[in-house]
């Protein structure tokens, strides 16, 4: 025996191991058809974690956990319902084992030795080691999952089952959080979702905990924790409430992390945007920390008027669900109609990121599916978080992302101080562009679109957009007449080397972003006006902001798109209505595919300060449930029994080898989950309203690191 693998247990000392090895079956895991059909061998072998004495001392099966029963509940996992990935099913046996109070770690070793690989080959198996810090990220036992609905197989059902109950981490104390940011205690019910939830990847503080049957062995032995005394018989024991199953409709333990993508484009986009981001702050449960700049965009989509899209890094303690249904309600404040996909709308709001969950229903997925392809969220998201990073299949760097975007070009301009007052009073200069067309101030009262008045007084504007009439019925086409001057394009003041960190560079020839008809200022090729200047109007050439940033993740400048008519402002002209959107432009290079970077995991909280939250947490150890338990000492047969005596020489000096021993098993070291500190204070944009969005309060975050998908993308060990 070694403990050249040990964990230690709470004292430094190596814990005990239960070792089961060659529980076998017949599985019907797979990526292909055949072996969702036939069905192969699956073999496994679990290594428990636990501290063994108290059970010995009292030579009772209760105080550890029984090899017997471990060995069914892998059985059940192997023979249990089908995933694609082997490392799906080392996960979950991985939770079946945690299930057991008594373990603290466990390793699982899963064999696939008849996997379909087209040379000989001996076996193929995983190793995983999960703890209670490093749990597993699936349930014990799964739900119906979309890959379980796969019809390119059969489906044995899966065994109705008890769900053992995960036992979460201690949590680390969070620093006070300012309201209205509610602390979520517990797993309140809440109504259960949709159970087609796949989930890929679940943070720690989702780890699902479920209701126990009474029924299972399994979940005896948790309930029965510590299991000493005898329970007398409850009178009438309350029924157990409902637990939702669902990851979308679990509250965190702890304020998480999401991301926001609000885009609007008609209607008075920079007023709703502006007001919504003041109705999101509002939503009990969560607190906006950042916005974005603004961008405008061309539309992605149908040909519609430009969008003007921000994004907002926000913390909740909502469930992701009750995140989007309050977004939600949100944009039907603003007039929001669904007539049309992708279609115009005075307000979209989009959860793009939830911590790093990874999930999947019919209503709602996560990471936002389309989000590593857009440009308009990408690129407004890398601007107030450069290091941010898009979880989920596909994802990446966002500032890697946004620079290799299919609609990177249509991104018009980026407006810094966008809520600020400045922003809207600003804005009533005439434009001389549009001088043939005068304008006349909006009257909000007049009748325009009654309809989005009184659901939203202060969206009486339309939008002036590249010469295409507002299509949706929401908002009645605009006479050009009627028309508002016009969005301000506020100059950013900070100059360069500030903390801002950008200036403004017009790519050659011109700024290209404007519509001939563009109610917002902008300076086709050879206009006299250079960046900055303020024309006799009022109005400042606001072009693109690229940063200067020179190390990753910068923007990569977005090299010009070859335009038929040479003259990239007339938007329309150009076709920017009609292109496909999500087909590379011509000019991109293609880009090397992502390669995971160590330093673009999560971030730990939003701000600009150095991040104290990457340092080890020492909340996590020792974990108090899992010292010494007190019913268990003192033992008085057992002391004082010199023989037993000194204790310490177990993991301080060479162990003896026994006949029996195995090779040093291969178990990969679990990294740290945090990453080292950014080498450069990161410049972010604060929220122009810090009485309205005071960033404080909060506590450093740890994320965990976003771990693929296990069942998306090509399979790497089918
Ligand atoms: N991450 C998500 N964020 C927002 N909605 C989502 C998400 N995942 C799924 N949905 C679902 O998509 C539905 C349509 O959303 P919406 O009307 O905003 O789509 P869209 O903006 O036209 O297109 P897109 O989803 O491509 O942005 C919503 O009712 C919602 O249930
Ligand atoms: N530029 C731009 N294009 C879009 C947008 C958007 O917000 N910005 N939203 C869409 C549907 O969500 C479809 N197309």
């Amino acid at each position: 025996m070694t403990f050249a693998d040990a964990v230690p247990g709470p004292d430094g000392r190596p814990l005990d191991q239960i070792r089961l090895s060659g529980v076998t079956a017949t599985g019907h895991h797979g990526v292909l058809a055949e072996e969702r059909a036939e069905g192969q061998t699956f073999r496994a072998d679990v290594v428990l974690h636990l501290d063994t004495q108290a059970a010995a001392g009292s030579d009772d099966l209760a105080a550890t956990v029984s090899y017997a029963d471990v060995a069914e509940d892998v059985h059940d996992v192997l023979t249990g319902a089908p995933v694609d990935l082997v490392e799906t099913v080392a996960e979950r046996i991985a939770a079946v084992v945690l299930a057991y109070a008594p373990v603290q770690a466990v390793d699982v070793r899963v064999h696939k030795p008849q996997a379909p690989i087209a040379v000989p080959f001996d076996d193929v198996e995983i190793v995983v080691r999960r703890d209670r810090e490093h749990l597993p990220v699936v349930p014990p036992h799964p739900q119906r999952t979309v890959a379980a609905e796969r019809e390119d197989g059969p489906e044995p059902a899966p065994a109705a089952e008890p769900q053992p109950v995960l036992v979460p981490p201690t949590p680390v104390p969070a620093a006070p959080v300012e309201a209205p940011v509610a602390p979520v205690a517990d797993l309140s019910p809440s109504v259960p979702g949709p159970d087609e939830t796949m989930i890929s990847a679940v943070p720690s503080q989702f780890a699902v905990a479920t209701a126990p049957e009474p029924a299972s062995s399994s979940a005896q032995e948790v309930e029965a924790e510590p299991a000493q005394a005898e329970v007398p018989p409850a009178p009438e024991p309350p029924a157990p409430e409902p637990v939702p199953h669902d990851p979308l409709d679990v509250p965190p333990s702890e304020p998480v992390e999401a991301v926001l993508a609000l885009g609007s484009n008609i209607g008075d986009p920079q007023g709703t945007l502006r007001a919504a981001v003041t109705d999101i702050d509002r939503i009990p449960g969560l607190q906006v920390m950042e916005v974005s700049p603004l961008a405008r965009t061309a539309a992605v989509g149908p040909e519609q008027p430009d969008f003007l899209n921000a994004v907002l890094l926000v913390r909740t303690t909502l469930p992701p669900r009750d995140l989007l249904g309050a977004c939600q309600e949100v944009e039907l404040l603003h007039g929001r109609v669904r007539d049309e996909r992708w279609g115009p709308r005075t307000l979209d709001v989009d959860l793009v990121q939830y911590g790093s969950l990874v999930a999947s229903a019919d209503d709602l997925e996560l990471p936002h599916p389309r989000a590593r392809e857009r440009a308009f969220v990408l690129v407004p998201w890398a601007e107030v978080d450069p290091e941010a990073v898009l979880g989920g299949l596909g994802g990446g760097p966002v500032a890697q992302l946004a620079a290799t975007a299919p609609d990177r070009p249509g991104i018009r301009w980026l407006a810094l101080d966008w809520l600020t007052e400045a922003a809207t009073t600003g804005a009533v200069a005439a434009q001389p562009q549009a001088a043939e067309q005068p304008h006349h101030d909006h009257d909000a009262s007049s009748g325009a679109q009654p309809a989005v008045e009184e659901a939203a007084p202060h969206l009486p504007t339309g939008y002036p957009s590249a010469g295409h009439e507002a299509p949706s019925s929401e908002v009645p086409a605009m006479d050009r007449d009627q028309m508002p001057p016009s969005i301000p394009v506020p100059r950013q003041e900070t100059p360069p080397g500030t903390a801002q960190g950008y200036e403004a560079a017009a790519p050659e020839g011109g700024v290209g972003t404007g519509h001939e008809d563009a109610m917002v200022h902008e300076v086709p090729a050879g206009h006299d006006e250079a960046p900055g200047q303020t024309d006799e109007a009022g109005w400042t050439y606001e072009p693109e902001i690229l940063p200067t940033r020179q190390e990753p993740p910068a923007f990569v400048p977005a090299a010009p798109v070859p335009s038929p008519s040479a003259q990239p402002d007339h938007a329309d002209q150009a076709g920017y209505g009609t292109q496909q959107p999500y087909e590379p432009q011509p000019g991109y290079a293609p880009q090397p595919a992502y390669e995971p970077q160590p330093g673009y995991e999560p971030r730990a909280v939003y701000g600009t300060e150095p991040q104290p939250a990457y340092e080890p947490q020492p909340a996590y150890e020792p974990q108090p449930a899992y010292e010494p338990q007190p019913a268990y000492e003192p033992q008085p047969a057992y002391e004082p029994q010199p023989a037993y005596e000194p204790r310490a020489v177990y993991g301080t000096q060479p162990q003896p080898v026994f006949a029996d021993q195995q090779p040093a098993a291969p178990y990969v070291p679990v990294p740290p989950a945090g990453r080292p500190p950014s080498s450069a204070e990161q410049p972010t944009i604060p929220a122009p309203q810090p009485q309205a969005y005071p960033a404080q309060g909060f506590a450093p975050q740890q994320h965990a690191p976003v771990p693929p998908a296990p069942d998306a993308g090509p399979p790497r060990h089918p």
